[in-house]
Parts: structure tokens; C-alpha cells; sequence
């Protein structure tokens, strides 16, 4: 039964290069599903990532535009991110606790204006590496850029988080919640990022799999895409990424066709697989593959959700 209090819609993270959407992003959806460097500008997708909670869902959609101003002319650039932004229905703005607001800041807010009624929370990261007397200076500067460009009523909220130390995390997934239409759930519960590329790596895997097979299997084979994660401590330029997939046949025959004599078939799947999905990606990528049975999952609507039909 739908409960008529559910909240659920889009919210969009912005904020200058390097001002901790990607990270804040993890950490509000409670795995990691954007790639975050140390290096600006290495958010390559618009990445969605859902938080579920108990009583409200948010899917988080990041802005490509707002992160290159420098390369993009002016009203193109403001055409392309009000496009985006004027889906979302509220907007989180972070600016990092440690450095002072400038004239990214400012830029950014100015284009937040200009959406007029869109609610924009002001979230001050990385709190961590200040101390609270710096972080007491920072929401002032914050509130007071909020007055300047937003006029007297300011940001719809303020709100301190660390996505290192998980202060105030759930606090801001809260605050937005507020925020979100009366609706229910958008994607089923348990489903943790919708991204272009987990789709587009599936496809891959799929051809892969069939390849040579295709009259046997053809309607059979359902590829999800468990989890893509950057693997820890690789240099920004040096990236591999580990992803996990569960491919999901009908029957035991079926599980014997793909994974081949031996596991030979699948070992070659997961090579082609592979190289397909680093020359997609331009990363270097670790393929873990599993095949599972999932009885009749064609005719059965609840198995269809889970595989992500
Ligand atoms: N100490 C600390 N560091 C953080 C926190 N959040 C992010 N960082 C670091 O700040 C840097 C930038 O974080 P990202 O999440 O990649 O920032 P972004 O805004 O997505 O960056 P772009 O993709 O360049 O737009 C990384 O080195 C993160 O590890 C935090 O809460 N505390």
C-alpha cells in the first residue's frame, strides 16, 4: 500500500570542482557509486545515485555543466544547467568549510538564482578539517552569500556535514526529504544507482555472453550490474575500477552454456566483456562475473523489478 506521507524526487549536488559532490554523494547513498579524486573535474557522467529511506527516496543527479565554466561560453552553459536543474526539485549547494567563498561561489549562486523558486539547501563540507570557530566563520560567509544573491529570505537551509567522518550525513538526506513532493517510491527499494554506465556495461556484458549462443539463449540472459567501484588507493591516473555483475538464467542447461567446459566459455566472455568496457570507459577495469539461476524470472513481475525490468 502507498503511504500517503512518502516523499520521493530529484535533488541535484553543486558546487565548484573539488567542493565534495562526488564524496557526499556516496556517502548519502551508503556505497560508492562516483568516482572522487583528489584531482578537479573527474566526474566523467551525470551520475544518479538513490537514497532510500523510510519515509522518503531521493535520487541524486549531478551537473556536468557547472563543473567546466571555462570552457563553456556563458549562455550555453547557463542554457545546459538550467536544463538539468529545472527537473530537480531541490538543490544542494556545497561549498567546502575550508576555504574561504570566492568568486566560483558566487557564480554558482547567481545561476541558482536565476532558477527563482527552486529550493537551494547551502551545504557546508568538509567539516572535519576545520574547527568550529572557523566552521562559526564559514556558515556566516555562507548565509551572508545567500542574502546577497538570493535576496533576505537567503538559502532555504544551511546545513554543516562531513562525508569523511559521516557528521550530519543523515541530517541532509533529512533536510532535502523535506523538500520532495508527496509521491511514491520511484525506483524499487534496494536499488542503488540508475547511471548510464552500469546500463551500458550490462549491454556490453549481454553481447558478450550471447555471443555464438544467441539461438540457445535468446531471451534467456538478464546481466545486472552489482557494483562499479574505484579500486582504493590508485593514483588518479592509474584508476582500476572493480565491478560485479550477476548474470541470471532460466535454467541449469542454460547456466552450463554460458559458463562453457570447464569455465572456459565464461573465462573468454569476461575477456571480450572486459576490453569492450575499458575502451568504453578508458579505464582499466576488473570484471568479477557470476551466473545464477532465477527460476522462470521472465514470468514472474517481482523477479522482472529485481533484474531491474
Ligand atoms: N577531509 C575531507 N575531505 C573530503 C570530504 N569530502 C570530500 N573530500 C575530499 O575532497 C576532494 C574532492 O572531493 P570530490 O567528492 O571528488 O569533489 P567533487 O565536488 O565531486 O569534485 P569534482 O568531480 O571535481 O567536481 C577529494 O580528495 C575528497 O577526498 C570530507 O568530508 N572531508
Amino acid at each position: 500500500m502507498t503511504d500517503p506521507q512518502f516523499r520521493a524526487g530529484f535533488v541535484s549536488l553543486v558546487g565548484r570542482p573539488n567542493a565534495g559532490k562526488s564524496t557526499l554523494t556516496n556517502a548519502l547513498v551508503g556505497q560508492k557509486v562516483a568516482i572522487t579524486s583528489s584531482k578537479p573535474q573527474t566526474t566523467r557522467h551525470t551520475i544518479r545515485g538513490i537514497v532510500h529511506r523510510e519515509d522518503s527516496q531521493l535520487i541524486l543527479v549531478d551537473t556536468p555543466g557547472l563543473h567546466r565554466p571555462r570552457t563553456l561560453l556563458g549562455k550555453r552553459l547557463n542554457d545546459l544547467v538550467a536544463d538539468t536543474l529545472s527537473e530537480v526539485d531541490a538543490i544542494g549547494f556545497c561549498l567546502p568549510a575550508n576555504e574561504a567563498v570566492g568568486p566560483g561561489d558566487r557564480y554558482i549562486a547567481k545561476q541558482l538564482a536565476a532558477l527563482k523558486k527552486k529550493p537551494v539547501v547551502a551545504l557546508v563540507t568538509k567539516t572535519d578539517l576545520v574547527d568550529r570557530a572557523a566552521l562559526a566563520k564559514q556558515l556566516m560567509a555562507v548565509t551572508a552569500l545567500g542574502n546577497e544573491v538570493l535576496g533576505e529570505a537567503g538559502w532555504a537551509d544551511i546545513v554543516p556535514v562531513s562525508a569523511a567522518d559521516g557528521f550530519q550525513v543523515d541530517t541532509v538526506a533529512e533536510v532535502l526529504s523535506g523538500y520532495m513532493p508527496s509521491s511514491p517510491p520511484l525506483y524499487p527499494d534496494g536499488e542503488l544507482t540508475d547511471e548510464p554506465e552500469a546500463v551500458m556495461v550490462a549491454e556490453l556484458i549481454r553481447e558478450a555472453a550471447l555471443e555464438g549462443v544467441r539461438d540457445e539463449l535468446p531471451h534467456s540472459l538478464a546481466v545486472v550490474v552489482d557494483e562499479i567501484v574505484p579500486r582504493e588507493g590508485r593514483s588518479p591516473d592509474n584508476q582500476l575500477l572493480d565491478i560485479r555483475v550477476n548474470l541470471y538464467v532460466e535454467r541449469s542447461s542454460q547456466k552450463a552454456i554460458i559458463i562453457g567446459k570447464g569455465g572456459a566459455r565464461l573465462r573468454e566472455v569476461g575477456t571480450n566483456a572486459r576490453l569492450a568496457i575499458e575502451a568504453l570507459l578508458g579505464t582499466r577495469v576488473y570484471l568479477d562475473l557470476h551466473v545464477k539461476i532465477a527460476k522462470d524470472w521472465q514470468r514472474d513481475p517481482k523477479q522482472l523489478v529485481k533484474l531491474g525490468f
